[in-house]
């Protein structure tokens, strides 16, 4: 078990949101996310599982910082959420928006260590450690189009990791992939998780993906007016086997929700 660490830690108190345009002709405000309330240790993997529309990336978005809340508290560590931050970083489920084309699978990797400007040698190091942890040695000069969609999803990742973010925030990030590849990509990321100390929030929509990879698992209700109605902790050992019993009967009990 990895200390706790606090610069990791999320806490959320009474956060709304709502877009101004969602305001009633009477001028009462429409949330989309409701009076969430939710602590995250560091180093957990917490997942948001929860129906279409009801808010998951909305939530994501602010804790990334991409979108402001309209009232409440998002922290990570001791400081207030108030823009995207280097502590925090994104993965999405289209790994082609967020690659560059006309680099290379070890240029974009290196992106944000170069804009940071860390010498090419040190560079070259981290890298090659993070191109390693994903499998994808031996593919380093291959261009974004050379490669399926796993591997721009696991080039994403490398990137992502190379820039040593406390926290990971995952938006369905393996959603467009085949069921093999997700598969795979699911048990790599929890080995990766388990060797460092990152806190990880991960968005999905799949109950089994929620167990096969969550530490605990917050189901959001259906929105408007969206909230964290049950958190589950999953008490059970990693890689989760998705035959035994124990995950059957977990995964009948999340299901229940979505059936009311
Ligand atoms: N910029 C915006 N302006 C107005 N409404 C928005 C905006 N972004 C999201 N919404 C609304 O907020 C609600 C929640 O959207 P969000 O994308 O957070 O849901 P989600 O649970 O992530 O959905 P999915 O699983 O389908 O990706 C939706 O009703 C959506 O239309």
């Amino acid at each position: 078990m990895r200390a706790a660490s606090k610069r990791n830690e999320i806490h959320i108190e009474r956060l709304n949101k709502s877009y101004s345009q969602q305001a009633s002709a009477s001028g009462e405000l429409h949330y989309i996310i409701q009076d969430v309330d939710l602590a995250v240790k560091g180093g957990e993997f917490f997942v948001l599982l929860g129906p279409s529309g009801c808010g998951k990336s909305t939530l994501l978005s602010l804790i990334a910082g991409f979108v402001s809340k309209t009232s409440g508290q998002v922290r990570v560590g001791e400081k207030e959420v108030e823009r995207p931050g280097q502590d925090r970083a994104v993965v999405f489920q289209q790994a082609d928006s967020s690659l560059f084309p006309w680099l290379t699978v070890r240029e974009n990797v290196e992106f944000g260590l170069r804009m940071k400007r860390i010498p090419a040698a040190e560079r070259k190091v981290i890298s090659d450690k993070f191109i390693a942890l994903v499998g994808l040695s031996g593919h380093e000069k291959k261009f974004p189009r050379e490669l399926s969609g796993g591997m721009k999803q696991r080039v994403q990742l490398a990137r992502v990791l190379s820039n040593d973010p406390a926290i990971l925030l995952m938006d369905e990030p393996f959603g467009a992939l085949d069921a093999m590849t997700r598969r795979t990509m699911q048990k790599e990321l929890v080995n990766i998780w388990r060797s460092t100390d990152k806190t990880v929030i991960f968005v999905t929509h799949d109950i089994q993906e929620a167990l096969l990879l969550g530490g605990r698992i917050g189901i959001m209700s259906p929105g408007p007016s969206s909230r964290i109605s049950h958190i589950y902790d999953v008490p059970l050992a990693y890689p989760r086997d998705l035959s035994s019993p124990e995950f059957h009967v977990l995964h009948d009990q999340i299901q229940s929700h979505f059936e009311e």
